[in-house]
């Protein structure tokens, strides 16, 4: 099972003893520098096809809150942008802070927000099973929204009110039926780079793109998130999940482009 968390012990920066990678020359989050970015007019928009969006379930595996899609439905995908053929999306989570304090991973300029939305998808295209993609150089496209406090978000309303019934972990619920096109914030300018996944297995397999927008959720809201323990029902402790960021990853000479 997983050894791994966001504790003194077990955390970012004691990875690398288990997975190696974790030193690797393209790692995930990085600070974005915007006036470093440079803008590359051959990048397209990214365009989303999510209407035929077939959320299945929502689960805490330990480390997140996942809500997971059918993903044998080739509709429901991210293309365009620095995307070479359509990925497909497999899930959505979130990382997030303490009380008040920031918990994004990816950091602009050095600024953090409260949370970051995570959808991954996956070349299907290129590759036969997720599995696959997610080992191969460009097999991954994550698209990265900001959370920031502010008004409350009126449809991530259904997903902090689904997060009691998966309060422990390895608790999952049916969740049918949520577009996270909802999420989306009204401008889809974005940055690009090639990284990793954030947590472990930290393979190198991501086309990030991160939305520079970010969209406005609640206090309340992100409370709710936290209320989601680390610790399974049967267990006495109950230890809360929070501040599951990793911290940003040294650039190593890699290019960020912008869209804008
Ligand atoms: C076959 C191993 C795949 C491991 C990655 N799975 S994933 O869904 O892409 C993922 C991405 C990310 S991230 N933050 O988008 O890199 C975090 C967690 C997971 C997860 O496994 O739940
Ligand atoms: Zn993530």
């Amino acid at each position: 099972g997983d050894h791994w968390g966001y504790g003194i012990e077990d955390g970012p920066s004691v990875w690398h003893k288990t997975y190696p990678i974790a030193q690797g020359n393209r790692q995930s989050p990085i600070d974005i520098v915007p006036h470093q970015a440079s803008c590359d007019p051959s990048l397209g928009p990214i365009v989303l096809n999510y209407d035929h969006c077939t959320s299945m379930n929502i689960a805490n595996n330990g480390h997140s809150v996942i809500v997971e899609f059918d993903d044998t439905d080739d509709r429901v995908v991210i293309q365009g942008g620095p995307l070479d053929n359509p990925y497909k999306l497999k899930q959505f989570h979130f990382h997030w802070g303490g009380k008040g304090c920031h918990g994004s991973e990816h950091t602009v300029a050095g600024n953090s927000y409260a949370s970051e939305l995570h959808l991954v998808h996956w070349n299907a295209v290129k590759y036969g099973t997720f599995e696959e993609a997610a080992t191969a150089p460009d097999g991954l496209a994550v698209l990265g929204i900001f959370l920031e406090t502010g008004d409350d978000h009126r449809w991530l309303n259904m997903i902090t009110d689904a997060l009691y019934m998966v309060k422990f972990k390895g608790s999952v619920t049916d969740f049918e039926g949520f577009n996270p096109m909802c999420l989306l914030p009204s401008s889809l300018d974005y940055w690009t780079y090639l990284g990793s996944l954030t947590t472990p297995p930290l393979y190198e397999s991501v086309v990030w793109i991160i939305l520079r927008e970010p969209i406005m959720v609640s206090e309340k809201q992100l409370s709710k998130f936290r209320m989601l323990l680390l610790t399974e029902e049967e267990e006495d402790q109950r230890i809360h999940m929070e501040n599951n960021f990793r911290p940003p990853q040294p650039l190593n000479g890699r290019k960020v482009r912008s869209s804008i």
